[in-house]
């Protein structure tokens, strides 16, 4: 099998030391790259250092010696072959300004993100390529909580990108026993799965929270899928990236886990804390709360195909509905087909 210093892959630079960040820079240096792990901020840079692990975002897992952390946009970049940007999405631009004269043109980036900005309604990826150029973007992402992969538990995870080159090449430098990587070309779609499962996920807490049960909780999570792969649907995806590791898999992980910060929001709203409250006790992101926003903003609005949970969701988080009221609304609606425009007019 090539290994990512076959492939080239010698020397890495992730950005965004959160959890998913410094996951992934560990995975990276057990593949043998030299990887620079940069914070935006550079007390944390250097307490990350001093310590040899993340002790806030990350805590319990050692760094090897070929994991390097800093807070110099210029130094981290000098000489890498490979830029895995892990921001959460509300910071993307103003993290990628920071780096705009750091890297050169033409080098292509791994966004692990999984949001989409409030106003803008943009993805990771469409919000690189603003601040950074045109360039090609590969999409990391599927079931994958940082907590299970720095522990080397398995997972599988798909690098999207319409350069297969670049694809396989991503999928070289990230594989390994425990974390096999799958490609696709269809990196918008799988981003956009990525973004709205977590909305999917925020839904899945309330039911938790509310204590509705097994069945509530299955028919959410299958009409939740259907929901969001018929908005994929409707902005250009392949449907079928919804059904995959971007889509259905990393779906079913986030409204599960005890380590979803998603499920983690639901729950205890459903629990009958406010949003405002939940936040108040977060060090972390949860960037469903965000997508849900963005995808109620003005940039989305225009050709919003039927989204009942969503909707749903965005009126606990925003407009104060009572939860109940929520699924009783969701369960009231007109009965419909199971799934009416999901997949008409594509080939068997
Ligand atoms: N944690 C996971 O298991 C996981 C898995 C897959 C994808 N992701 C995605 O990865 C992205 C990063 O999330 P995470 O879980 O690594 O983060 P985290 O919640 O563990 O940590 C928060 C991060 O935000 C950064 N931050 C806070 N304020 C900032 C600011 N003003 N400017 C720039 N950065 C700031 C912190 O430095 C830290 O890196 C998110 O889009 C998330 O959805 C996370
Ligand atoms: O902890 P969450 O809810 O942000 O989910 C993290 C990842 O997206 C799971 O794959």
């Amino acid at each position: 099998m090539t290994t990512a210093n076959d492939a080239g892959i010698r020397k890495a630079l992730v950005i965004g030391d959160g959890s998913w960040g410094t996951a992934l820079a560990l995975r990276l240096a057990s593949n043998s790259i030299e990887t620079t792990l940069w914070s935006a901020f550079p007390e944390q840079a250097k307490r990350i250092g001093d310590a040899r692990e993340n002790v806030k975002f990350l805590p319990g897992i050692r760094f090897p010696d070929n994991l390097h952390t800093s807070a110099d946009p210029f130094g981290a970049s000098e000489g890498v072959d490979l830029v895995v940007s892990v921001v959460p999405t509300q910071y993307v631009a103003q993290v990628a300004a920071r780096f705009e004269d750091a890297l050169r043109g033409d080098l292509p980036i791994v966004t692990a993100s999984k949001g989409l900005e409030i106003d803008t309604f943009r993805t990771p990826s469409q919000i690189l390529r603003r601040v950074l150029g045109e360039r090609t973007i590969c999409v990391l992402t599927g079931p994958s909580h940082a907590e299970e992969v720095a522990r080397d538990l398995p997972a599988s995870v798909v690098a999207g990108c319409e350069d297969e080159d670049f694809a396989r090449l991503v999928q070289t430098a990230f594989n390994g026993e425990t974390f096999r990587v799958y490609t696709t070309p269809d990196g918008y779609g799988a981003e956009l799965a990525g973004a709205l499962k977590n909305v999917i996920a925020i839904a899945a807490g309330i039911c938790d929270g509310l204590g509705l049960g097994d069945n509530a909780k299955s028919a959410l999570l299958t009409r939740g899928i259907v929901e969001i792969a018929r908005f994929g649907r409707a902005r250009g995806a392949d449907v079928r990236t919804f059904f995959g590791l971007a889509g259905l898999g990393d779906l079913v992980t986030t409204c599960m886990s005890q380590h979803s910060r998603n499920r983690a929001v639901g729950e205890a709203i459903g629990r009958g804390k406010t949003l405002q409250q939940v936040l108040d006790e977060m060090s972390m992101v949860a960037e469903g709360v965000w997508t849900t926003k963005a995808l109620f903003g003005p940039e989305a609005n225009e050709d919003l195909v039927s989204m009942p949970i969503a909707e749903q969701v965005h009126a606990v988080l925003f407009e104060g509905k009572d939860p109940r009221e929520a699924v009783l609304d969701l369960m009231r609606r007109e009965p419909t087909g199971e799934m009416d425009g999901l997949f008409e007019g594509l080939d068997a």
